[in-house]
Protein backbone atom coordinates (compact mmCIF):
# COMPACT_ATOMS: atom_id res chain seq x y z
CA UNK A 1 0.00 0.00 0.00
CA UNK A 2 1.28 3.69 -0.36
CA UNK A 3 2.48 5.81 2.05
CA UNK A 4 -0.39 7.31 4.54
CA UNK A 5 -1.16 10.69 4.22
CA UNK A 6 -3.02 13.19 6.01
CA UNK A 7 -3.93 16.85 6.03
CA UNK A 8 -5.79 19.87 5.68
CA UNK A 9 -7.85 21.59 3.26
CA UNK A 10 -10.39 23.95 2.55
CA UNK A 11 -12.46 25.24 -0.29
CA UNK A 12 -12.85 28.87 -1.02
CA UNK A 13 -14.32 31.05 -3.71
CA UNK A 14 -16.74 33.83 -4.00
CA UNK A 15 -20.76 33.27 -2.63
CA UNK A 16 -22.42 30.92 -3.89
CA UNK A 17 -19.91 29.34 -6.11
CA UNK A 18 -20.97 25.77 -4.17
CA UNK A 19 -18.21 25.52 -1.51
CA UNK A 20 -21.06 24.09 0.94
CA UNK A 21 -22.38 21.44 -1.22
CA UNK A 22 -19.16 20.57 -2.22
CA UNK A 23 -17.33 19.57 0.98
CA UNK A 24 -20.98 17.85 2.44
CA UNK A 25 -20.11 15.94 -0.89
CA UNK A 26 -16.87 14.91 -0.21
CA UNK A 27 -17.56 13.95 3.67
CA UNK A 28 -20.44 11.74 2.18
CA UNK A 29 -23.13 12.30 4.33
CA UNK A 30 -24.83 15.79 6.23
CA UNK A 31 -22.03 16.72 8.83
CA UNK A 32 -22.67 14.87 12.08
CA UNK A 33 -21.61 15.98 15.51
CA UNK A 34 -20.05 12.11 16.69
CA UNK A 35 -17.17 13.40 18.96
CA UNK A 36 -16.11 15.69 22.07
CA UNK A 37 -12.98 15.19 21.57
CA UNK A 38 -10.22 18.31 21.82
CA UNK A 39 -9.82 19.89 19.00
CA UNK A 40 -6.23 19.46 17.39
CA UNK A 41 -6.65 23.08 15.04
CA UNK A 42 -8.09 25.56 16.33
CA UNK A 43 -10.06 25.86 13.62
CA UNK A 44 -13.46 24.85 12.45
CA UNK A 45 -13.23 21.34 11.12
CA UNK A 46 -16.35 20.50 8.79
CA UNK A 47 -15.52 16.98 7.76
CA UNK A 48 -12.52 14.33 7.56
CA UNK A 49 -12.51 12.28 4.49
CA UNK A 50 -11.87 8.82 5.56
CA UNK A 51 -9.73 6.37 2.76
CA UNK A 52 -7.83 3.47 3.88
CA UNK A 53 -4.32 5.10 3.30
CA UNK A 54 -5.75 8.56 3.69
CA UNK A 55 -7.07 11.17 5.82
CA UNK A 56 -8.51 14.52 4.42
CA UNK A 57 -9.63 16.82 6.44
CA UNK A 58 -11.61 19.71 5.44
CA UNK A 59 -11.59 23.08 7.17
CA UNK A 60 -14.21 26.01 7.65
CA UNK A 61 -13.28 29.76 6.64
CA UNK A 62 -15.59 32.48 6.09
CA UNK A 63 -15.50 34.10 3.28
CA UNK A 64 -13.20 37.21 2.36
CA UNK A 65 -15.19 40.69 3.05
CA UNK A 66 -14.38 44.20 3.37
CA UNK A 67 -14.26 44.74 6.62
CA UNK A 68 -16.04 47.59 8.02
CA UNK A 69 -16.05 46.80 12.01
CA UNK A 70 -13.40 45.36 14.10
CA UNK A 71 -14.97 42.05 14.13
CA UNK A 72 -14.77 42.14 10.24
CA UNK A 73 -11.06 42.82 10.29
CA UNK A 74 -10.57 39.77 12.77
CA UNK A 75 -12.86 37.41 10.25
CA UNK A 76 -10.64 38.63 7.68
CA UNK A 77 -7.44 37.67 9.12
CA UNK A 78 -8.83 33.99 10.42
CA UNK A 79 -9.22 33.12 6.75
CA UNK A 80 -5.82 34.37 5.92
CA UNK A 81 -4.77 32.49 8.82
CA UNK A 82 -6.45 29.27 7.74
CA UNK A 83 -5.18 29.60 4.46
CA UNK A 84 -1.53 29.73 5.19
CA UNK A 85 -2.03 26.48 7.93
CA UNK A 86 -3.76 24.41 4.96
CA UNK A 87 -2.09 21.97 2.99
CA UNK A 88 -4.53 21.88 -0.23
CA UNK A 89 -6.81 24.52 -1.11
CA UNK A 90 -9.58 24.25 -4.03
CA UNK A 91 -11.20 27.48 -5.44
CA UNK A 92 -14.49 26.77 -6.44
CA UNK A 93 -15.49 28.54 -10.00
CA UNK A 94 -19.05 27.82 -11.23
CA UNK A 95 -19.03 26.71 -14.59
CA UNK A 96 -22.37 27.97 -15.11
CA UNK A 97 -20.96 31.63 -14.76
CA UNK A 98 -18.25 33.70 -16.39
CA UNK A 99 -14.70 34.08 -14.77
CA UNK A 100 -15.18 37.35 -13.15
CA UNK A 101 -13.17 40.16 -10.81
CA UNK A 102 -13.78 38.14 -7.31
CA UNK A 103 -12.57 35.11 -8.74
CA UNK A 104 -9.43 37.32 -9.60
CA UNK A 105 -8.59 38.58 -6.70
CA UNK A 106 -9.09 35.81 -4.67
CA UNK A 107 -6.36 33.63 -6.94
CA UNK A 108 -4.04 36.72 -6.56
CA UNK A 109 -4.87 36.70 -2.94
CA UNK A 110 -3.78 32.61 -3.23
CA UNK A 111 -0.63 32.99 -5.38
CA UNK A 112 1.44 33.86 -2.21
CA UNK A 113 0.33 30.66 -0.22
CA UNK A 114 2.40 27.30 0.55
CA UNK A 115 -1.01 25.81 -0.03
CA UNK A 116 -1.31 23.88 -3.28
CA UNK A 117 -3.63 25.35 -5.10
CA UNK A 118 -6.32 23.10 -7.27
CA UNK A 119 -9.05 24.93 -9.49
CA UNK A 120 -12.40 23.32 -8.97
CA UNK A 121 -15.21 24.10 -11.58
CA UNK A 122 -18.48 23.60 -9.90
CA UNK A 123 -22.04 22.83 -10.77
CA UNK A 124 -20.84 20.95 -14.40
CA UNK A 125 -24.17 19.53 -14.20
CA UNK A 126 -25.39 22.88 -15.27
CA UNK A 127 -23.84 23.49 -18.61
CA UNK A 128 -23.25 21.32 -21.92
CA UNK A 129 -19.80 20.14 -22.57
CA UNK A 130 -18.94 23.31 -25.26
CA UNK A 131 -19.51 25.66 -22.08
CA UNK A 132 -17.69 23.71 -19.69
CA UNK A 133 -14.64 22.99 -22.40
CA UNK A 134 -14.40 27.10 -22.87
CA UNK A 135 -14.84 27.67 -19.07
CA UNK A 136 -11.68 25.09 -18.60
CA UNK A 137 -9.98 27.26 -20.78
CA UNK A 138 -10.99 30.91 -19.00
CA UNK A 139 -9.79 29.08 -15.46
CA UNK A 140 -6.49 27.55 -17.07
CA UNK A 141 -5.65 31.37 -18.25
CA UNK A 142 -6.78 32.62 -14.24
CA UNK A 143 -3.65 31.53 -12.54
CA UNK A 144 -1.36 28.36 -12.01
CA UNK A 145 -2.97 25.79 -10.57
CA UNK A 146 -1.22 22.50 -9.47
CA UNK A 147 -4.43 20.72 -11.15
CA UNK A 148 -8.06 21.98 -12.69
CA UNK A 149 -10.85 19.26 -12.13
CA UNK A 150 -14.38 19.90 -13.12
CA UNK A 151 -17.19 18.50 -10.57
CA UNK A 152 -21.09 18.36 -9.97
CA UNK A 153 -21.67 17.76 -6.38
CA UNK A 154 -25.69 17.69 -7.22
CA UNK A 155 -24.80 14.96 -9.97
CA UNK A 156 -22.49 12.97 -7.79
CA UNK A 157 -19.65 13.68 -11.10
CA UNK A 158 -16.10 13.58 -10.46
CA UNK A 159 -16.27 13.61 -6.68
CA UNK A 160 -14.27 10.58 -6.19
CA UNK A 161 -11.57 12.49 -8.55
CA UNK A 162 -11.44 15.29 -6.69
CA UNK A 163 -10.84 13.78 -3.09
CA UNK A 164 -8.10 11.59 -5.17
CA UNK A 165 -6.49 14.45 -6.37
CA UNK A 166 -6.93 16.76 -3.56
CA UNK A 167 -5.18 13.69 -1.30
CA UNK A 168 -2.09 13.57 -3.19
CA UNK A 169 -1.13 16.71 -2.39
CA UNK A 170 -1.42 16.16 1.23
CA UNK A 171 1.75 15.17 2.87
CA UNK A 172 3.01 11.94 4.49
CA UNK A 173 1.60 12.28 7.95
CA UNK A 174 -0.11 9.35 10.70
CA UNK A 175 -4.09 9.52 10.47
CA UNK A 176 -5.02 12.89 12.67
CA UNK A 177 -8.42 11.69 13.88
CA UNK A 178 -10.18 8.31 14.83
CA UNK A 179 -11.50 6.26 12.05
CA UNK A 180 -15.32 7.04 12.44
CA UNK A 181 -15.18 10.64 13.17
CA UNK A 182 -16.76 12.96 10.74
CA UNK A 183 -16.57 16.69 12.62
CA UNK A 184 -15.32 17.89 16.06
CA UNK A 185 -16.91 21.02 15.87
CA UNK A 186 -16.71 22.03 19.30
CA UNK A 187 -19.78 21.49 21.50
CA UNK A 188 -19.71 24.60 23.48
CA UNK A 189 -20.02 26.73 20.42
CA UNK A 190 -22.98 24.71 18.94
CA UNK A 191 -24.26 25.46 22.35
CA UNK A 192 -23.63 28.96 22.31
CA UNK A 193 -25.55 29.45 18.98
CA UNK A 194 -28.55 27.66 20.03
CA UNK A 195 -28.79 30.45 22.58
CA UNK A 196 -28.26 32.90 20.60
CA UNK A 197 -30.97 31.54 17.84
CA UNK A 198 -33.42 31.53 20.91
CA UNK A 199 -32.29 34.66 22.39
CA UNK A 200 -33.15 36.43 18.65
CA UNK A 201 -36.41 34.43 18.15
CA UNK A 202 -38.67 37.47 17.76
CA UNK A 203 -36.77 40.12 18.32
CA UNK A 204 -34.00 39.78 15.24
CA UNK A 205 -35.65 43.35 14.12
CA UNK A 206 -34.63 44.70 17.80
CA UNK A 207 -31.05 43.35 18.09
CA UNK A 208 -29.53 42.06 14.86
CA UNK A 209 -26.17 41.79 15.61
CA UNK A 210 -25.97 43.09 18.86
CA UNK A 211 -25.86 39.54 20.72
CA UNK A 212 -23.00 37.37 21.24
CA UNK A 213 -23.15 33.84 24.01
CA UNK A 214 -20.23 32.95 25.83
CA UNK A 215 -20.57 29.00 27.45
CA UNK A 216 -18.47 29.24 30.57
CA UNK A 217 -18.66 25.77 31.89
CA UNK A 218 -20.51 22.22 31.36
CA UNK A 219 -20.54 20.48 34.05
CA UNK A 220 -21.52 16.82 33.18
CA UNK A 221 -22.73 14.90 36.21
CA UNK A 222 -25.01 11.47 36.67
CA UNK A 223 -28.10 12.58 35.77
CA UNK A 224 -27.95 16.09 33.98
CA UNK A 225 -25.44 18.59 32.36
CA UNK A 226 -25.18 21.37 34.49
CA UNK A 227 -24.50 24.16 31.50
CA UNK A 228 -23.83 27.80 32.41
CA UNK A 229 -24.10 30.45 29.94
CA UNK A 230 -23.66 34.38 29.50
CA UNK A 231 -25.66 36.15 26.82
CA UNK A 232 -24.32 39.83 25.88
CA UNK A 233 -25.52 42.61 24.83
CA UNK A 234 -24.56 46.16 23.85
CA UNK A 235 -26.90 48.20 25.99
CA UNK A 236 -29.03 48.25 28.84
CA UNK A 237 -32.23 48.96 27.16
CA UNK A 238 -31.50 45.22 25.19
CA UNK A 239 -30.63 43.48 28.79
CA UNK A 240 -34.31 44.40 29.03
CA UNK A 241 -35.76 42.83 25.92
CA UNK A 242 -33.92 39.69 26.03
CA UNK A 243 -35.24 39.68 29.50
CA UNK A 244 -38.67 40.76 29.25
CA UNK A 245 -41.51 41.33 31.35
CA UNK A 246 -40.92 39.97 34.80
CA UNK A 247 -38.37 37.47 33.20
CA UNK A 248 -40.97 35.91 31.06
CA UNK A 249 -38.52 36.15 27.90
CA UNK A 250 -35.49 34.63 29.15
CA UNK A 251 -37.74 31.75 30.79
CA UNK A 252 -38.42 31.25 27.28
CA UNK A 253 -35.20 31.14 25.72
CA UNK A 254 -33.92 29.06 28.75
CA UNK A 255 -36.69 26.12 28.16
CA UNK A 256 -36.23 26.41 24.13
CA UNK A 257 -32.17 26.31 24.15
CA UNK A 258 -32.63 23.88 26.91
CA UNK A 259 -34.61 21.24 24.48
CA UNK A 260 -32.08 21.77 21.49
CA UNK A 261 -29.23 21.52 24.18
CA UNK A 262 -30.46 18.23 25.56
CA UNK A 263 -30.93 17.21 22.25
CA UNK A 264 -27.10 17.81 21.12
CA UNK A 265 -25.84 16.14 24.04
CA UNK A 266 -28.51 12.93 24.61
CA UNK A 267 -28.58 14.07 28.23
CA UNK A 268 -30.91 15.90 30.54
CA UNK A 269 -29.98 19.38 30.69
CA UNK A 270 -29.84 22.38 33.56
CA UNK A 271 -29.06 25.52 31.68
CA UNK A 272 -28.09 28.62 33.86
CA UNK A 273 -28.58 31.74 32.23
CA UNK A 274 -27.45 35.37 32.33
CA UNK A 275 -27.49 38.70 30.75
CA UNK A 276 -24.48 40.80 30.75
CA UNK A 277 -24.19 44.03 29.19
CA UNK A 278 -20.12 44.41 27.37
CA UNK A 279 -20.59 47.93 26.32
CA UNK A 280 -19.70 47.83 22.24
CA UNK A 281 -18.80 44.24 22.58
CA UNK A 282 -17.89 43.98 18.46
CA UNK A 283 -15.59 47.03 18.68
CA UNK A 284 -13.77 45.90 21.68
CA UNK A 285 -10.74 43.68 21.26
CA UNK A 286 -10.88 42.14 24.28
CA UNK A 287 -14.46 41.51 24.56
CA UNK A 288 -13.72 40.30 21.02
CA UNK A 289 -11.19 38.05 22.60
CA UNK A 290 -13.35 36.94 25.41
CA UNK A 291 -16.29 36.07 22.91
CA UNK A 292 -13.96 33.71 20.52
CA UNK A 293 -13.12 36.24 17.89
N1 LIG B 1 -26.94 22.34 -10.10
C1 LIG B 1 -26.05 22.40 -9.11
N2 LIG B 1 -26.23 23.28 -8.10
C2 LIG B 1 -25.31 23.31 -7.13
C3 LIG B 1 -24.16 22.46 -7.12
N3 LIG B 1 -23.44 22.77 -6.02
C4 LIG B 1 -24.10 23.76 -5.37
N4 LIG B 1 -25.23 24.08 -6.03
C5 LIG B 1 -26.22 25.11 -5.64
O1 LIG B 1 -25.60 26.37 -5.61
C6 LIG B 1 -26.07 27.15 -4.49
C7 LIG B 1 -24.92 27.58 -3.62
O2 LIG B 1 -24.29 26.45 -3.06
P1 LIG B 1 -23.50 26.50 -1.67
O3 LIG B 1 -22.85 25.18 -1.50
O4 LIG B 1 -24.38 26.99 -0.59
O5 LIG B 1 -22.43 27.61 -2.02
P2 LIG B 1 -21.36 28.30 -1.06
O6 LIG B 1 -20.20 28.59 -1.92
O7 LIG B 1 -21.14 27.46 0.15
O8 LIG B 1 -22.11 29.61 -0.70
P3 LIG B 1 -21.78 30.73 0.43
O9 LIG B 1 -22.01 30.04 1.74
O10 LIG B 1 -22.76 31.79 0.12
O11 LIG B 1 -20.37 31.17 0.21
C8 LIG B 1 -27.07 26.25 -3.78
O12 LIG B 1 -28.36 26.62 -4.21
C9 LIG B 1 -26.71 24.86 -4.23
O13 LIG B 1 -27.81 23.99 -4.23
C10 LIG B 1 -24.01 21.54 -8.21
O14 LIG B 1 -23.06 20.75 -8.31
N5 LIG B 1 -24.98 21.56 -9.17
Amino acid sequence: MSEYRAGFACFVGRPNAGKSTLTNALVGQKIAITSNKPQTTRHIVRGVVHRPDSQLVLVDTPGLHRPRTLLGERLNDLVRETWSEVDVIGLCLPANEPVGRGDRFITGELASLKATVIAVVTKSDLVDKATLAKRLVEVSELGDFAEIVPVSAVAGDQIDTLTEVMTRYLPPSPQLYPDHMITDEPEHVLMAEMIREAALEGVREELPHSIAVLVEEVLPEDRVTKVYADIYVERPSQKGIVIGQGGSRLKEVGRRARQDIEELLGTKVYLDLHVRVAKDWQRDPKQLRKLGF
